[in-house]
């Protein structure tokens, strides 16, 4: 089985309405990217969680799918059509049947977060077996070990946790802090997260991995204080959480931010200080980690 692809060149003001009337005329699938994408001149573009991202990219492409024996000329002159524009300038190319599955497992190898420490994907061998390996498929949960963010706070852990902590991770997404925790010897982890997907993919990833797995929705989390506190989440929800993960940190003990733009460091990690002795921020990719000591 083969498929058509079309990828059309779209003004970004009309893209989002052409993309949903190419489904409606038949397309299997339309998604929109960046023209630029991969160039000097790509956009990146960010969004908080629960705040709609009302930014298109100035120049957008349009990859549609359609049936190997769809007119693609026809669909797509009839959606030029409805949304009253000219025929935008677009090539069609066949897509063979692949091996999807092998052909995605590819694109993800294991990720050495330190010496002792490593991510592996379940369909490879670990590099190194006498490592400290947390198994982890990329799934629907945020958190495979590959973002800054996810490495800058596993780095911590690795570094930081001697055994026996108590550990909270708020916004645990895939369960990847909790777990990576847990197999560094924290004796008791917490995971949370306000998605209930997350919470099963974490119970699903600890039992995966071997290690007890205590994971919930925020209304779970009982009154508390651990040794750490870590969540990744991002700067909007963490000025709103700031108080409430501040009142789960032991007097000594510690703080671990990230999901933070670099922009966005020095303001996080004022309001932090309201609880935190807090240490020197640390960068990678434009991401920020803060942490921080708990004053008594
Ligand atoms: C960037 S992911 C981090 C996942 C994982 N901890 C990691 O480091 O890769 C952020 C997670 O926080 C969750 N989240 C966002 N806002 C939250 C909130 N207010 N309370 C709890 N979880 C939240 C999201 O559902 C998501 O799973």
């Amino acid at each position: 089985m083969a498929w058509l692809q079309a990828t059309i060149h779209a003004d970004s003001a009309i893209a989002e309405q052409l993309a949903d009337v190419l489904m409606d005329v038949g397309a299997l699938s339309a998604t929109i990217e960046d023209a630029l994408a991969g160039t000097a001149d790509e956009q990146p573009i960010f969004g908080e969680p629960g705040e709609p991202v009302d930014q298109l990219w100035s120049h957008s492409l349009i990859n549609a799918l359609f049936a190997e024996d769809a007119d693609v000329d026809l669909m797509i002159a009839a959606a030029a059509n409805q949304c009253r524009i000219a025929v935008p300038g677009y090539e069609v190319g066949r897509v063979e049947e692949q091996d999807w599955v092998r052909l995605t497992q590819s694109q993800f190898d294991p990720i050495r977060i330190s010496d002792r420490l490593w991510i592996t994907p379940t369909w490879h061998v670990s590099p190194d077996p006498a490592a400290i390996n947390l198994q982890l498929d990329p799934g629907l949960a945020f958190g495979t070990g590959s973002h800054p963010t996810t490495r800058l706070c596993l780095q911590w852990l690795d570094s930081q946790i001697k055994g026996g902590e108590s550990v909270l991770d708020y916004g645990c997404g895939s369960g990847i802090l909790a777990i990576a925790a847990m197999k560094l010897g924290a004796g008791h982890t917490r995971g949370i997260d306000i998605d209930a997907q997350a919470v099963r993919a974490s119970v699903d990833n600890a039992a995966q991995n071997g290690v007890a797995g205590d994971f919930g929705l925020p209304n779970s989390l009982q009154p508390g204080e651990y040794d750490v506190v870590v969540a990744n989440i991002l700067a909007n929800p963490l000025r709103m959480l700031g108080e409430l993960l501040a009142s789960h940190v032991k007097t000594g003990g510690k703080i671990v931010l990230s999901g933070i733009l670099a922009e966005q460091a020095d303001e996080m990690s004022a309001l932090y200080a309201q609880w935190f002795d807090m240490d020197p921020a640390v960068f990678d990719e434009g991401w920020t980690r803060l942490s921080g000591s708990k004053r008594a």
